[in-house]
């Protein structure tokens, strides 16, 4: 790929809290700019596939043996290991998007960024911050969908992911999601700057074909 496509199409991670809003702020952006002109990268795992699972599709399939390697020669951004089983992100799949001609989006933790600015990826670095420690909370519990002893570990990690974020240079921008309407248009104008050749979805059509996105 010639460095100008390259740059044209640089990755995006984004980063921030737990429960501050990253899932449902990058939904709004493939909303806005539809149509797989935004893309996220296949993971990969080392449990079988299930029934209709395509290998390079819905995962990249490996074994434990070649996950290892590929971690120790830092071929991966993120991983975890669940239950036995390897998952992980490969700075190869985040490339792969690029190559489609998309902009592959990374919704990564703090140590996730760290390891990216390790690797040969130049992506553009974006950190959603809560309006106060206080609102996070509130989210997380809003959301239901963690136990009370997560809830605790999730806002302890913030405080310091927070302070990474705050850090000047960790980050090209820092965006404070307190309105969630006002914080997507402010990411949707700094996806245009970046990115000129993106074709958006007008805000009134986008509202029309999915109520469901702005609550
Ligand atoms: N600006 C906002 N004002 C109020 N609520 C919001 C705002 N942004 C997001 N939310 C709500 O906060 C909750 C957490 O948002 P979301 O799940 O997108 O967070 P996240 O950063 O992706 O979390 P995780 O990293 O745990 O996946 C959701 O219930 C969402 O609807």
């Amino acid at each position: 790929m010639s460095e100008e496509k390259k740059d044209a199409l640089k990755p995006v991670v984004v980063c921030g809290p737990s429960g501050v809003g990253k899932g449902t702020l990058i939904d709004m952006l493939m909303k806005r700019f539809p149509n797989e002109q935004l893309g996220f990268s296949v993971s990969h795992t080392t449990r079988p596939p299930r029934e209709g699972e395509v290998d390079g599709k819905h995962y990249n399939f490996t074994t434990v043996e070649q996950i290892k390697k590929d971690i120790d020669a830092g071929k991966f951004i993120e991983y975890a290991e669940v239950h036995g089983k390897y998952y992980g992100t490969s700075i190869e799949a985040v490339e792969s998007v690029q190559k489609d001609g998309k902009i592959c989006i990374l919704d990564i933790d703090v140590q996730g960024a760290e390891k990216v600015k390790k690797s040969s990826l130049e992506p553009i670095y974006i950190f959603i911050a809560p309006p106060s420690q206080e609102e996070l909370e509130k989210r997380l519990r809003g959301r239901g969908t963690e136990t009370e002893e997560a809830i605790k570990t999730r806002l302890g990690n913030a405080a310091k992911e927070l302070e990474y974020g705050r850090n000047a240079g960790n980050f090209d921008r820092i965006f404070v999601n307190a309105d969630l309407k006002a914080t997507f248009e402010d990411i949707a104008s700094a996806f245009k700057e970046w990115y000129p050749h993106l074709n958006e979805v007008a805000p009134d059509d986008e509202e029309k074909n999915c109520a469901c996105v702005i609550s």
